[in-house]
């Protein structure tokens, strides 16, 4: 709703009532068009101000009703009526405008921000485009290409910055409200005529077809496959082309078809997952919300590599005190500088000062005496995390939170390492770890809740989305990669290549195939775990070809016997330029190379289509999260999508692999699964879970529902 006063004696002041982000929810609609009424009619009121109640203009349309069919007054009409007024209406914007919540401020006369407020036409990250006029105002007000920037990338720019791109009239550090109520009676006599946006003729440009083919090449190649970000383009350039009227026909029509597409939906579903993921839930039954997560001021970082050094500067970004420790000097100093300049970039970027004076480096491990929590980074061996874990036991205060940035290992046998096993959890980051979205929290058999809510909670401060799941090899995101990563590996035996696999994986969306991102991040790491897990010894009398019982594939491994360890070595699944050379090529030797396998082992090549490759790979991954459900690994089906989405380039207009067999339809994946597994019988990852059959079995129920099938949690409280 909308609550509507008159202050200063002739301003009508209009606030959206809409807890918590004032989203224009049907009853706000109908509250806007109710109190603009009143206010237009009151002859006492001179202007107008529209604010939003609690220091947050307006989040923009009410994303929950995306889903149901339109009530209420329609978003296009309310702004043309606003921006129609005959009385100058001002937008006093605080905390946020985003989406319809700045178009509806582009339909206002003037606009009043505070500094630090953030707007912003995020809609290409919901499948759809700034459609209630912001495609064609926008760029009538700021110029093609900062339209072109905003609307496509959905970034949000601070007061400051909308002030520079003349995005907004006035920046103020005080009360915004009252900034406005000020500037609104200094208005008050002048009328609005020249002050509709949607009047205004686009900005020219000097060459405007080259400007959108590169915004298209750059949308295109950001998102492969999307729908949003082209629509989004094809918007501004009706802006830039056509009448006021004829653009917003065009809008509306592009509208209608991502608003009906499945993108949407599966962005929207995105959109609420990665909130969900924050009310988390463990076996024991303890929760978010009745969990208090500890204080931690400071923080130790052990092991300064890639890792370490990415964490380090995520902390103290967050405003985290940081020792970061690393025993190999020789790596301290490199990491003191690494670090530092990503600090002064990080700040940079964000308009303030480095907090440089939050780290302190040692080469020893005395100062986890007194921190409050300790992230190992150190390299991925379970003797050495063990031995670590040890020390820190007997080294640290009461209290002190033990956290492991192990991407598998168990975390189970690092925390029996220790006095305290309750305090001992996993922190899961992703490279380059300042700058990925993704937190994994894993929880051992004896982590206590207060751990679980404090790695949460430092996870959220760092500006991540963290998701709790259970201790298993791999937690939720590499174990589901084992299966993918094997169906590539045996395509490329049954007789496809590298290349082809990586071509149908990244017309699906990923931004990179398998092979080329097996290559950026170096063959030799999965060879190590391999390695150590015994994995390259063949048994006696046994084919190379069978471990451990199970179908395996050696390619990787003879390719790292050769040094090939990808881009590092400028030889992987693709040859490089350079060691260090970024440009993939397809490799003749590569090719020999698969030939002369086939032929040792009797294998003959068949023609694998496009289907076989996305099915193969793509379900038993699918398959493969069925599992972790039905484990109780992940709480839901949204803590799998998100963490795909986020940590592993899943591309976001399919929802994550949960949603995506959702839409495929979870029969069809059955089936699918049952045909490969048949086929291949030696293959345990291809045989369709149980969870899987239940669900196919009641109806394939949508993704919402799934939690109903799975087993209920255990209170021990
Ligand atoms: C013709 C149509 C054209 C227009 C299209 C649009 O405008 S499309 C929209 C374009 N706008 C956007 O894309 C903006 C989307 N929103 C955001 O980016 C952020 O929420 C934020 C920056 C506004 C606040 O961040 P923060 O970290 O402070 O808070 P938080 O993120 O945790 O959210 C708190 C709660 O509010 C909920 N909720 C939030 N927004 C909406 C909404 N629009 N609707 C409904 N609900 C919304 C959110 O789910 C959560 O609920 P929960 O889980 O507690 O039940």
């Amino acid at each position: 709703m909308a609550q509507y006063s008159r202050v200063s004696g002739t301003v009508g002041l209009i606030t959206l009532l809409n807890p918590p982000v004032n989203a224009l929810s049907a009853a706000v609609r109908q509250g806007i068009v109710d109190t603009l009424d009143k206010a237009l009619s009151d002859r006492k009121v001179k202007s107008v101000v529209i604010c939003g109640h609690n220091g947050k203009f307006c989040g923009g349309a009410d994303i929950r009703e995306f889903s149901s069919p339109l009530t209420g007054p329609p978003l296009i009409p309310l702004i043309q009526g606003v921006e129609s007024a005959a009385k100058p209406v001002v937008a006093a914007i605080d905390g946020v405008a985003l989406g319809g919540g700045l178009e509806l401020a582009l339909g206002c006369h003037y606009r009043i921000a505070h500094s630090k407020a953030r707007l912003g036409l995020p809609e290409v990250h919901l499948g759809l485009l700034p459609g209630a006029g912001g495609s064609q105002r926008l760029p009538r007000l700021i110029g093609v290409p900062a339209a072109l920037d905003l609307i496509t990338t959905g970034r949000h720019v601070t007061g400051a910055e909308a002030l520079q791109l003349g995005l907004v009239d006035k920046v103020t550090d005080r009360n915004t409200v009252d900034e406005a109520v000020k500037f609104a009676l200094s208005v008050a006599d002048q009328p609005p005529n020249s002050r509709r946006v949607s009047t205004f003729p686009c900005p020219r440009h000097p060459d405007l077809d080259a400007l959108f083919e590169g915004a298209m090449q750059r949308v295109r190649q950001r998102a492969r496959g999307a729908l949003a970000p082209v629509a989004c383009v094809q918007a501004i350039r009706a802006a830039a082309t056509l009448p006021y009227a004829q653009g917003m026909e065009r809008e509306r029509e592009l509208m209608a078809t991502l608003f009906t597409s499945g993108q949407a939906r599966a962005q929207q579903y995105h959109f609420f997952a990665q909130r969900a993921v924050g009310r988390w839930s463990m076996p024991s039954g303890a929760r978010w919300d009745t969990t208090k997560p500890g204080a931690v001021h400071k923080a130790m970082v052990i092991g300064l590599g890639t890792m370490g050094r990415g964490i380090s500067v995520a902390l103290v970004q967050a405003g985290v005190s940081v020792v970061a420790m690393e025993t190999n000097e020789k790596q301290l100093m490199e990491a003191k500088q690494a670090i530092s300049s990503m600090l002064e970039r990080g700040a940079k970027r964000r308009g303030v000062a480095p907090a440089l004076d939050k780290i302190r480096y040692s080469w020893n491990m005395e100062p986890a005496a007194d921190v409050d929590l300790v992230i190992e980074a150190v390299f991925e061996d379970m003797a050495l995390k063990k031995k670590l874990f040890q020390q820190l036991s007997a080294l640290c205060k009461p209290g002190t939170f033990l956290c492991s940035n192990t991407s598998g290992l168990d975390v189970d046998q690092l925390a029996s390492e220790t006095r305290h096993p309750e305090l001992v959890v996993g922190m899961h980051f992703f490279a380059p770890a300042h700058v990925m979205k993704l937190l994994e929290v894993v929880y051992g058999s004896r982590s206590s809740p207060q751990a679980v809510a404090t790695a949460m909670e430092l996870g959220k401060r760092m500006g991540k989305v963290s998701v709790a799941v259970g201790n298993c090899r791999g937690f939720v995101g590499n174990r589901m990669l084992k299966p993918y990563l094997e169906q590539a590996f045996f395509l490329l035996e049954e007789g496809t290549t590298p290349e082809f696999v990586d071509q149908v994986l990244e017309e699906f969306g990923f931004a990179m195939g398998v092979f080329r991102m097996s290559d950026l991040s170096g063959l030799d790491v999965g060879w190590r775990v391999r390695k150590a897990d015994g994995l390259l010894n063949v048994s006696e009398g046994h084919s190379a070809r069978i471990r451990q019982g199970c179908r395996y594939s050696p390619l990787g491994d003879l390719l790292c016997e050769q040094g090939r360890f990808g881009q590092k070595t400028g030889r992987g699944w693709y040859q490089y330029d350079k060691p260090g050379g970024r440009v993939a090529k397809p490799d003749p030797w590569l090719h020999g190379f698969l030939e002369k396998f086939r032929t040792q082992h009797g294998l003959v090549a068949h023609r694998i289509d496009h289907q076989e490759v996305l099915e193969r790979c793509l379900y038993a991954l699918m398959n493969e999260g069925f599992r972790i459900l039905e484990d109780g690994i992940a709480a839901g089906p949204e803590d799998i999508d998100v963490i795909y989405v986020l940590g592993y380039s899943w591309p976001p207009h399919r929802g994550g692999p949960m949603f995506y067999a959702g839409m495929v339809g979870l029969q069809k994946v059955l089936e699918r699964l049952e045909h490969y597994h048949q086929e291949h019988p030696d293959i345990p990852s291809l045989k369709p879970c149980n969870l899987l059959r239940k669900l196919v079995v009641n109806g394939s129920p949508p993704v919402h529902k799934w939690r109903e099938f799975l087993k209920k949690p255990q209170s021990q409280l």
